[in-house]
């Protein structure tokens, strides 16, 4: 048994939703899941195990910032899961960018401590898996949402003291900031495990931040949990 998601093979399916926040976990099971089913509860970071249209399917909280994704990441992989999706938020730097919008992270640049320590240094591009983009790709088509597609960047900080995070990102063609795809698409990828990320923009981050109200938030997240549970089941 994991050091950390305490847990036994079996307990969690293939397939995975990775948010950050544990009460988003289980908001997710208790919602979308048929038959959910606590598997792990171990320093708060829950995980539950059910099924979506007849398939088995499990959520497991990540927690904040990439050491944390990279711990439960490991642990995951060692309890056979295969199919690694992140359902989280992040604050929009791409000027087009609205509150609510979804953004598929086609890679994450990896400005975290983590990616660079397990990489000893060397110069890394942390993608998603070409299989997760390709049917998240296709159900947000079918969806008709406003959904954007690129590179976001994985930071160790939320409150950034830079000027103007934004105005650098967005000249390297990067649309959102948030804190964990960098270490969960590395570890994947170091694992054979195929990994990819929907974001829901909860912030716009300009000359000022604005940031979305809790109930267009939810409404939003209830839109890209859907979403996510159509591109793992178009994963063969
Ligand atoms: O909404 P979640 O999935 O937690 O993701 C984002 O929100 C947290 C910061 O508020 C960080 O974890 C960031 O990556
Ligand atoms: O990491 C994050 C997540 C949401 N909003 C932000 O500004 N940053």
């Amino acid at each position: 048994m994991p050091v950390h998601v305490r847990a036994e093979p079996g307990d969690f399916a293939e397939s995975v939703l990775l948010p950050g926040d544990p009460l988003r976990a289980e908001y997710i099971a208790r919602t979308f899941f048929e038959s959910p089913r606590l598997v792990t509860r171990e320093r708060g970071m829950l995980g539950y195990t059910g099924s979506y249209r007849g398939r088995p399917v499990s959520v497991q909280a990540t927690g904040m910032g990439c050491p944390s994704a990279a711990i439960v990441v490991e642990e995951l992989v060692q309890l056979g899961a295969r199919n690694l999706l992140r359902v989280g938020t992040c604050g929009g730097y791409h000027r087009e960018l609205q509150l609510g919008d979804l953004v598929v992270a086609t890679a994450a640049a990896p400005q975290d401590g983590t990616v660079s320590s397990l990489t000893r240094g060397v110069p890394y591009a942390p993608a998603a898996h070409f299989d997760v983009v390709h049917a998240a790709y296709h159900a947000a088509e079918r969806s008709g949402r406003r959904t954007f597609m690129g590179p976001v960047v994985s930071s160790d900080l939320f409150y950034d003291p830079v000027e103007d995070p934004a105005g650098l990102w967005s000249r390297l063609g990067v649309l959102a900031v948030e804190m964990e795809a960098a270490a969960i698409f590395t570890i994947a990828a170091m694992r054979g495990a195929r990994a990819g990320c929907l974001l829901t923009v909860s912030d716009t981050i300009g000359e000022e931040v604005v940031r979305i109200s809790d109930e267009d938030l939810r409404a939003a997240v209830d839109n890209m949990v859907e979403l996510a549970l159509d591109t793992l089941h178009g994963l063969n």
